[in-house]
């Protein structure tokens, strides 16, 4: 890895993919041709993409089963784990509707909703993570939406990965369709035959996936278009370099896009993580990926101090940071822009990404400074309670009418006159 001594200002080198404008036009034909032909040109699109004819599109509970035999209990044991830490802490952004009352009769509150149903869409290859499944189902569960889909291109075979069907079982997820790319995210939004529509959809996925999520956006919600993974780890003498090389690895292994960073004001330790990696990297099985992420998108940075070090990390607003220092968290209140942090030489990043209980996807390409990582928030809606009295409208009303005539508004005015007319 590449060691450059900086002050505070950086900037992290990132993976933009905005997708070309041919892909954009094949992105908006597959679309038009659901919406069209609906089941017919889903199962079309599976043949040409995905090199498989399928009869039906929903995964039967068959495969279910199949897929049990293909993952052992110790192994459904730790999933069920997982998703219950994932559940506890959850439980706890959870908000409740509100109401207040004023003197004069006045109510004023919000009603938290769920939504009604919401589409999650798992990448097919290498990228079918069973824990995204927990990470993105859980909160819709705990925000009480009734009807959550899953979506993900079938394989060969004509299934899905055994640990993404035994996860959505684990879950209770009955709704399971084989079908990927930019006819999936079309299906979700508009419906078929088979895939009745959502009101959000969720989750990863390549570039027809990214553009298709932004072309339906409107008549469905989505959420964030995630980036590729990223890691800052901010260190000082203290910490150990065998350690820190683990971490950028792991996040240096999802894609040949992802960016793992160090930042340190001490250059025995930057020189140290340095070889660590090197030797690290012979025996990881992704190493090809791992080692172009480095390349393009890894570097270690060398401050004089640690304050200008802190500085760098909040001008990087990195996905993940971990902070191991001598005292880490004394250094919180001065992290302003991070989608999760890791405290301490024990809270390796894939603490997070698989078992602690908070969520995995997170802001990535700097959207930290002004986004957060996916909580229950974005699986409800909130509607506005307001109930006026009679003497509460008697005492405001002219002074509502004056604010909508400075706004040349005069229908709005003499609705709140119309009360009070003589
Ligand atoms: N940020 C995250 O948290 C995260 C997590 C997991 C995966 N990912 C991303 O998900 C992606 C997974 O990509 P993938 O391709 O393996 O799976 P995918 O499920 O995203 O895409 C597969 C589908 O793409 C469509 N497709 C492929 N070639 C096409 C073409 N030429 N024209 C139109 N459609 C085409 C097909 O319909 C196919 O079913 C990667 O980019 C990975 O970085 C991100
Ligand atoms: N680190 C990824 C998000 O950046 C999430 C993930 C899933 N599986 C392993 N890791
Ligand atoms: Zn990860």
């Amino acid at each position: 890895m590449k060691i450059e001594r900086i002050a505070n200002t950086v900037s992290l080198k990132r993976s933009l993919e905005t997708g070309t404008e041919e892909q954009r036009q094949q992105v908006l034909a597959i679309i038009d041709d659901v919406k069209r032909n609906g089941d017919q040109a889903l199962k079309e699109y599976t043949k040409k993409f995905d090199g498989v004819s399928l009869q039906s599109l929903c995964v039967s509970e068959q495969e279910i089963e199949q897929a049990y035999t293909r993952v052992n209990e110790e192994m459904v044991e730790i999933i069920r784990e997982a998703a219950e830490n994932i559940r506890d802490y959850h439980e706890r952004q959870k908000r409740e509707s509100w109401m207040m009352m004023k003197e004069d009769g006045t109510i004023l509150g919000q009603k938290v909703t769920p939504l009604d149903a919401v589409g999650l869409y798992v990448p097919g290859g290498t990228a079918a993570y069973p824990s995204s499944v927990l990470m993105n189902v859980i909160p819709a569960q705990v925000a009480g939406v009734k009807r959550i889909v899953i979506v993900s291109p079938p394989n060969k075979q004509g299934t899905l990965p055994a640990g993404v069907l035994v996860a959505a079982n684990e879950l209770g997820v009955k709704e399971i369709y084989k079908v990927g790319g930019a006819q999936a995210i079309a299906a979700l939004a508009y419906g078929t035959e088979t895939i009745q529509p959502v009101d959000k959809i969720f989750g990863p996925g390549n570039i027809y996936v990214a553009l298709a999520k932004r072309e339906v956006f409107g008549q469905v919600a989505i959420d964030m278009i995630a980036g590729p993974s990223e890691i800052v780890v901010l260190a000082d003498e203290t910490a150990k370099a065998n350690e820190i090389a683990a971490d950028l690895l792991s996040q240096a292994e999802h894609d040949e896009r992802a960016s793992s960073i160090l930042v340190t004001p001490s250059m025995k330790l930057a020189l140290e993580v340095a070889s660590e990696v090197k030797k690290q990297l012979e025996t990881l099985p992704r190493k090809e990926i791992a080692a172009a992420s480095l390349e393009n998108y890894g570097a270690i940075y060398v401050t004089d101090t640690l304050e200008e070090a802190v500085a760098a990390v909040n001008e990087l607003a990195p996905e993940h940071l971990e902070i191991i220092t001598k005292d880490p968290m004394s250094l919180i209140g001065q992290i302003r822009n991070a989608g999760a942090i890791f405290l301490g030489r024990f809270s390796s990043e894939p603490v997070g990404d698989y078992f602690a209980g908070t969520n995995h996807v997170l802001p990535t390409n700097g959207t930290a400074r002004f986004s957060s990582g996916l909580s229950v928030d974005e699986f409800v809606k909130k509607s506005s309670i307001i109930l006026y009295s009679e003497q509460a409208l008697q005492e405001n009303y002219t002074k509502i009418a004056a604010l909508a005539r400075l706004e040349g508004l005069e229908a709005h005015a003499r609705a709140v006159e119309e009360r009070f007319k003589k």
